[in-house]
């Protein structure tokens, strides 16, 4: 993903709010360089996986609505795999095309079992109708149909899912440029990748093209581990839960400098020990400690893109 990696390095270059801290990366660099902790895809055990084409509808529904959580305390991204996943044991056409695009509200939650109003519920019944719709209408119902038109092409399927979805083109205008982040699509790339093993589906000759998915956990790591710094009132601000606007600077750059700082890591990690690292496997491992952390603060925006 070339537009996210170049696109985020120019707000790195030109941020007022946030800024990568050398020491503080190489440090973080220099404790992980000789075993990078190594995290499996579903370590938590929380999703569906058959080996087939409705494992790829399972995570595509999944990955459309994987955003969003903090505004019910008691709401995690846990919930959302692991009730889709019931759903889906318990009724193998809960995602088919036509069935997606009837959803309401309370058939959301009925589905995951959830007792209340989800955030940004009307968005989430939108979105599961949107992919119903262009799945039916260019990809024969299936994702799977998506998956195999790009070749072993982790890029193409962002690309195709971006120009198909609109859902998904997480992009903005920052300081007069285009930046582009896309973490969804990414995300979904990655989870392909990652429930099968690299293999059928999740094939991909270029996975390493992929870069972080800038949602609210990474950052937060990233700050916590001396890599990121954040100006007063920035800090302030997520300190007090106070909530930052979606597309202000703040939330740009605080998503951009992730992508950024952990590239930085990647390219100084190969440089010191040869080693190719990938950034899905650096994501997993951030992603995973700063699960692991309940405390940890981490910055509220609502927003329909993570
Ligand atoms: N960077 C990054 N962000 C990720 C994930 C995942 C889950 N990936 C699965 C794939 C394989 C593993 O086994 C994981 O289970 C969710 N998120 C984001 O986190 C936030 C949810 O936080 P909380 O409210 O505390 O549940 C929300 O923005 C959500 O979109 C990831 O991998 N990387």
């Amino acid at each position: 993903m070339e537009e996210v990696r170049s696109s985020s390095a120019w707000v790195a270059s030109h941020a007022s709010h946030v800024s990568i801290d050398s020491e503080g990366l190489e440090k973080v660099v220099s404790s992980v360089e000789n075993s990078i902790p190594k995290v499996e895809w579903n370590y938590e055990g929380i999703h569906y996986f058959d080996n087939g084409p409705l494992t790829i509808q399972y995570l595509f529904v999944l990955d459309a609505l994987n955003f969003c959580f903090w505004p019910d305390k008691d709401l995690n991204y846990d919930d959302l795999a692991s009730g889709l996943k019931a759903a889906l044991e318990n009724d193998k056409s809960v995602f088919d095309a036509d069935r997606l695009q009837k959803y309401t509200g309370p058939d959301l939650r009925q589905l995951l079992k959830w007792p209340r109003p989800l955030p940004l519920e009307d968005e989430r019944v939108r979105l599961m109708h949107e992919v119903g719709l262009e799945l039916e209408r260019s990809f024969g119902g299936k994702a799977s149909n998506i998956v195999e038109s790009c070749g072993k092409s982790a890029t193409k399927l962002v690309s195709t899912i971006a120009r198909h979805f609109p859902g998904f083109r997480d992009h903005t205008v920052y300081k007069g440029h285009q930046v582009f982040l896309y973490k969804r699509a990414q995300i979904f790339a990655a989870d392909v990748w990652g429930a099968f093993k690299g293999q059928g589906y999740g094939e991909f000759s270029d996975v390493g093209s992929i870069t972080i998915f800038a949602d609210y956990i990474v950052p937060a790591v990233l700050q916590q581990l001396g890599v990121l710094r954040y100006s007063s009132t920035l800090a302030n601000n997520i300190e007090s839960n106070k909530e930052i606007g979606s597309g202000t600077e703040e939330e740009v750059e605080l998503r951009a400098c992730s992508i950024y700082a952990v590239e930085k890591m990647r390219d100084l990690i190969q440089k010191r020990t040869g080693k190719q690292v990938l950034s899905v496997e650096l994501d997993l491992w951030l992603w995973a400690y700063g699960i692991s952390n309940p405390s940890l603060k981490h910055h509220r925006t609502l927003s329909i893109y993570y």
